[in-house]
């Protein structure tokens, strides 16, 4: 049988653009793509990338408050100028757009500006009504953000929305406890918002070290986030051009806006998917194997939409590995067990890679090795911002099995760590490095004695210190 592709990609983001390129360039399939919104999808357009320049944008005032405990003694950011940001932002990421648009062309992927939908294992349906073949399709469709479900919820906005606003909300609650959640209460904060963070935990970011968690918990308090928790709005109303929360206790308050950050739901609804005999999961994701592969073989699916690590690395890491097994004869998987990450929050960032401290103790004796204190720039600047760095090593092979790091750049730090821990590096590996000096980096490789033993029989909470 003769199909008008090789392959048909459905999303053009970090996962469905690689997996296209890819094919089309480094293998000469030919390949079709429909993209139903702008090129480059959620990390260029509504996600990573406006977040991290935000990120870099609320960080004036801070900087400028660290550079008075220097000396410079009337520094200040001054007024901060929402609509000139935001013309620069879309300006960035129409660029970005084209940038991705072109990579495409380039390499001779066919461009469908529409929305697209799986007629059968091999039949693609555009929102035009043309149908398309392909020997194979790559579901990348990605996900999207999820309300809560109470009461008055179309009154709060979304991730999506916070890029979009045509002026900064003077008092926002930010509804949620992960990386989201996190990092737009950051940004909210430090673009002069009065920031309040509802998570109905008792701790912000599930699923971190707990140590981690509760650090990073109370240091949302220093740059100025008023925590609410264990708690969460029952309902909201609209009150005038404001929002009243009404909250589980009876009790209301009023705000200027409300920002749902509950999670993301991978994108299948419409999409033709479960009658073509393709599985679904709970969540609506594409069940796939290691290779990607759904229960229908001709149909494949990367990224988000499997919610399995909902990143980007791995959503583009997983497209590649697809265009490289199925058309460079190079089979490929991915391995999703070691996926370091970073949480843009001040006043420093939050990085993971490996197993935490729990999860360790549960799989056998580990060793902790533990520094935490207040960085020389901090205390110079007169601030209570503390640094915490943690390495979890297996006691029976002196493999390092986690890394966790509240601090400065911890993202930048975890990137280079993933390194010797994918090697399989040993405590003696770290300590070999002779450290750099003055960095906050080098305690990685001086930390010499552990501070407590975890997991199998000899665990202990008060063994040495740092
Ligand atoms: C606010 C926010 C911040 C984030 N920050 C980070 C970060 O700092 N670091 C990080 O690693 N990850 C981050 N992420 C996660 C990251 O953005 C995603 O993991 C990544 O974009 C997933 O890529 P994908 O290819 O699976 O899907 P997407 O990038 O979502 O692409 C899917 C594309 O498919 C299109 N589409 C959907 N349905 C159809 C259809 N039927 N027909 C045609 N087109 C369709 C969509 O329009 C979209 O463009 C963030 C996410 C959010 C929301
Ligand atoms: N820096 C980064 O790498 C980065 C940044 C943003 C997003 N992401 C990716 O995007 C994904 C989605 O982020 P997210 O923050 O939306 O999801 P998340 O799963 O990290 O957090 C969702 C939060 O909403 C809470 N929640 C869920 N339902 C709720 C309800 N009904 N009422 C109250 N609270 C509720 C959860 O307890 C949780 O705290 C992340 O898991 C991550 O993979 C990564």
């Amino acid at each position: 049988m003769t199909f008008d592709y090789d392959l048909f990609v459905i999303g053009g983001g970090s996962g469905g653009v690689r997996a296209a390129r890819i094919a089309a360039s480094e293998y000469g399939a030919r390949v079709g793509l429909a993209e139903e919104s702008r090129m480059g999808g959620t990390c260029v357009i509504r996600g990573c990338v406006p977040k991290k320049l935000m990120v870099f944008a609320s960080q004036a005032e801070a900087l400028a408050t660290e550079a008075r405990g220097y000396g410079w003694t009337t520094a200040s950011a001054g007024p901060f100028d929402w609509v000139m940001f935001r013309h620069k932002l879309d300006a960035e990421l129409t660029r970005l757009e084209g940038a991705y648009t072109g990579g495409l062309v380039a390499a001779d992927v066919e461009i469908h500006k529409q929305r697209a939908r799986l007629h059968d294992a091999h039949t693609v349906e555009l929102a035009d009504g043309t149908r398309v073949t392909a020997k194979h399709v790559l579901v990348a469709t990605g996900g999207h953000p999820q309300r809560p479900g109470i009461p008055g919820e179309e009154l709060g906005m979304i991730s999506d929305d916070l890029f979009l606003m045509e002026s900064l909300p003077g008092r926002v609650l930010v509804v949620g406890g992960g990386f989201i959640a996190c990092e737009f209460a950051t940004i909210l904060a430090g673009l002069g918002a009065e920031t309040v963070l509802t998570y109905r935990g008792d701790a912000v970011l599930r699923g971190f070290d707990e140590e981690l968690r509760r650090h990073a918990t109370e240091q949302l308090r220093v740059i100025g986030v008023e925590l609410k928790l264990e708690t969460t709005p029952a309902a909201l109303e609209k009150d005038g051009d404001k929002i009243r929360v009404l909250w589980p206790d009876g009790s209301a308050e009023i705000y200027d806006a409300v920002m749902f950050a509950t999670g993301r739901v991978p994108n299948t609804k419409g999409l033709g998917l479960a009658e073509a005999g393709v599985k679904l999961g709970r969540k609506g994701e594409v069940l796939v194997d290691e290779w990607s592969q759904s229960s229908v073989p001709s149909v494949f699916a990367v990224g988000d939409v499997t919610d399995r690590v909902n990143l980007t690395p791995v959503a583009i890491r997983e497209g590649h590995s697809f265009a490289d097994t199925v058309f460079g004869a190079n089979p490929r998987k991915v391995d999703h067990r070691l996926v370091g990450s970073a949480v843009y929050v001040r006043p420093h960032e939050v990085a993971t890679i490996g197993l935490t401290e729990e999860e360790a103790a549960a799989a056998g004796p580990h060793k902790v090795y533990l520094a935490s204190f207040r960085p020389m720039r901090s205390i110079f600047a007169g601030s209570d911002a503390r640094a915490v760095m943690k390495l979890l090593v297996d006691a029976e092979t002196d493999k390092v099995v986690g890394c966790h790091i509240f601090g400065p750049e911890a993202g930048e730090m975890i990137q280079l760590v993933a390194i010797p821990m994918g090697m399989g590096a040993s405590k003696a590996d770290f300590d070999a490095a002779i450290a750099v000096h003055p960095t906050l980096a080098e305690e990685m490789v001086t930390m010499r004695r552990p501070v407590r033993h975890i997991g199998g029989a000899h665990a202990d909470k008060t063994v040495g210190s740092a």
